[in-house]
């Protein structure tokens, strides 16, 4: 996917002030930022929840800026937001399922991958989704998304609110998606420890706008610190 100029906003306020970004064919992509940056507008704007005010954005050769959520998935694009929203009472097999909604010819098949992708699911296929830990929802909400066969898979916050051992369990599947499934996938992310050690490439969303960088920076909690709060860092150019 590329993303150029996108402005976005609410009323007087403009938050996305005009951003570039690229995700590569299953590349992990890492938007890091501190709250209120803005994070969770650029992933609803991309799936078409939130209309942006310029730019566009283009996925393979398609222009699909602005067009409507489900069209959005239709061309490939899927959104996991964020705070784990499972649907309680119905269960894990009918959550799933329900994310073919696009392509419910390949549900079947699909399923059995998504199973092989988070054993835990499997375990549980026929337990109601309220009854899951919150690590447990927020793989189901993930493995819904890939239902829908997306070509990009937008991760907003993956982590917010998991136990130490599900954060590893939930990133540590983020290469094995983009590898077995094919997808690529743009992640963002507050805690940048989390998406270090897994995402291909990194981008920091401050003051509405994002900078590319790398490893190095993310691995640097003062240089990452000043950037968050406008004092300056190493640039990757
Ligand atoms: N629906 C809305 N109406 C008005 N302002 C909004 C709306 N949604 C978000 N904002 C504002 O836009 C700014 C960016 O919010 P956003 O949720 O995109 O940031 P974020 O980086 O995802 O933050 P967090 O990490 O806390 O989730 C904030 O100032 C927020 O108050």
């Amino acid at each position: 996917m590329t993303v150029t100029g996108l402005v976005a906003g609410y009323g007087a306020a403009e938050v996305l002030h005009g951003i570039d970004l690229e995700v590569g064919d299953r590349e992990a992509v890492a938007i890091l930022g501190p709250n209120g940056a803005g994070k969770s507008t650029l992933m609803n704007v991309l799936s078409g929840i939130v209309r942006p005010r310029a730019g566009t954005w283009r996925l393979g050769d398609t222009d699909v800026t602005g067009l409507p959520p489900h069209r959005l998935v239709r061309a490939g694009i899927v959104h996991v937001p964020e705070g784990r929203q499972v649907f309680p009472q119905m269960t894990v097999k009918e959550n799933l399922l329900l994310g073919a909604f696009a392509r419910p010819d390949r549900g079947g098949s699909r399923l059995a991958a998504v199973l092989d992708l988070f054993p835990r699911l499997a375990e549980r296929i026929g337990q109601d989704a309220q009854t899951l830990s919150g690590g447990e929802q927020q793989m189901l909400a993930i493995g819904r998304g890939l239902m829908a066969e997306p070509a990009l898979l937008l991760l907003d916050e993956p982590t917010l609110g998991l136990a130490p051992i599900l954060v590893d369990e939930v990133l540590a599947r983020l290469r094995q998606i983009c590898e077995t499934f094919g997808v690529s996938v743009l992640v963002a992310e507050q805690n940048s420890y989390l998406a270090g050690g897994l995402c291909h490439r990194f981008y920091v969303l401050t003051d509405g706008s994002v900078t590319g960088v790398s490893a190095d920076v993310v691995g640097d909690d003062a240089a990452l610190m000043s950037m968050y709060t406008g004092s300056g860092a190493d640039r990757k150019d």
